[in-house]
């Protein structure tokens, strides 16, 4: 991984988190507007994170969050506006991707391939480019795993593997390029808890070296303290960028057990819960 001074950031004020100058800007959206169909889903998106933070994106159900991540890796194009992604625009061939880490909304991850956690993992050296392992892979693969604490379930078949195992999988399947940024689409919902904390020790670790991360998260939960700043979106709008929100209630303490509209026992309910620290304006002021 290329070494980089990681943006140093202060509380600047209410509301506001002032990112030293000078640091490079690695995820940079203007003024992004997304459309589907009749829906208008992003409206007018300004967003710059720069090298070495530690973003949270927060917002209730719908608001807009994962439409905003598949925009910056490309999975969403864009109606209007533009996405600057390591110095290079979002649609040009310049766009450094082995330099970025993408860990989209949880999914299966067993299905009906019989894999093994090292075989996904190894998947995420290939590229477009790169059809074969490169050389010295086993031992990324295996410091990989170790990154997430699951050095010794590398040949477990990920149908083995609990729901939030194999999370930490698909994470080590980012880890494994070395990325220098790296975006995750609510990693921890509706993951045990020993998960949790592996991730959050994870994302500290990537912190101190310097890694740019973006996480769309229900609520700071385990991360809270190690999150630089916060980014809340409601109906597609961004309503607060700067200080990450105290939890205010017992829902976001760290001890306070609760489900997520991704919870597989919540998974069938038609109504979601909805997230108070995101959804209440109140919540998002420092
Ligand atoms: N392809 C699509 N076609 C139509 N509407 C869409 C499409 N994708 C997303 N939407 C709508 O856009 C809105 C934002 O969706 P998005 O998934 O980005 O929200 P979110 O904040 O990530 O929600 P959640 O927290 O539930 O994952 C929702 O109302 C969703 O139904």
């Amino acid at each position: 991984m290329r070494v980089t001074e990681p943006a140093r950031t202060r509380p600047g004020g209410i509301g506001t988190v002032v990112t030293e100058p000078g640091a490079e800007p690695v995820i940079d959206v203007g003024r992004l507007h997304v459309h589907a169909g009749a829906s208008h889903i992003l409206r007018g998106i300004d967003l710059t994170i720069r090298a070495g933070e530690t973003v949270a994106l927060l917002g209730a159900n719908g608001s807009g969050k994962s439409t905003l991540v598949k925009a910056l890796v490309g999975t969403v194009t864009p109606s209007q506006g533009t996405v600057g992604l390591l110095g290079a625009r979002l649609g040009t061939d310049r766009v450094p991707w082995e330099r970025v880490g993408y860990v989209p909304q949880r999914v299966g991850a067993g299905g009906g391939v019989p894999s093994t956690a090292a075989e996904v993992v190894a998947s995420g050296l290939l590229n477009g480019r790169r059809w074969w392992l490169p050389r010295g892979w086993r031992g990324r693969v295996r410091d990989a795993l170790g990154e997430v604490g699951l050095a010794d379930r590398a040949d477990s078949a990920m149908q083995v593997l609990s729901g939030g195992q194999q999370q930490r999988v698909l994470i080590a399947r980012a880890l494994v390029r070395d990325p220098d940024v790296l975006v995750l689409d609510e990693p921890v919902a509706g993951v045990d808890r020993p998960s949790q904390e592996a991730f959050a020790a994870t994302v500290r670790r990537l912190g101190e070296r310097g890694v740019t991360v973006l996480v769309v998260l229900h609520e700071l939960g385990e991360l809270a303290g190690l999150v630089t700043r916060a980014v809340v979106l409601r109906h597609g709008v961004v309503v607060h960028d700067g200080e990450p929100p105290r939890p205010r209630t017992e829902h976001g303490a760290a001890t306070h057990h609760h489900q997520h509209p991704h919870d597989d026992a919540t998974r069938r309910r038609p109504a979601l819960t909805q997230n108070p620290v995101a959804a209440d304006p109140e919540e998002v002021a420092p």
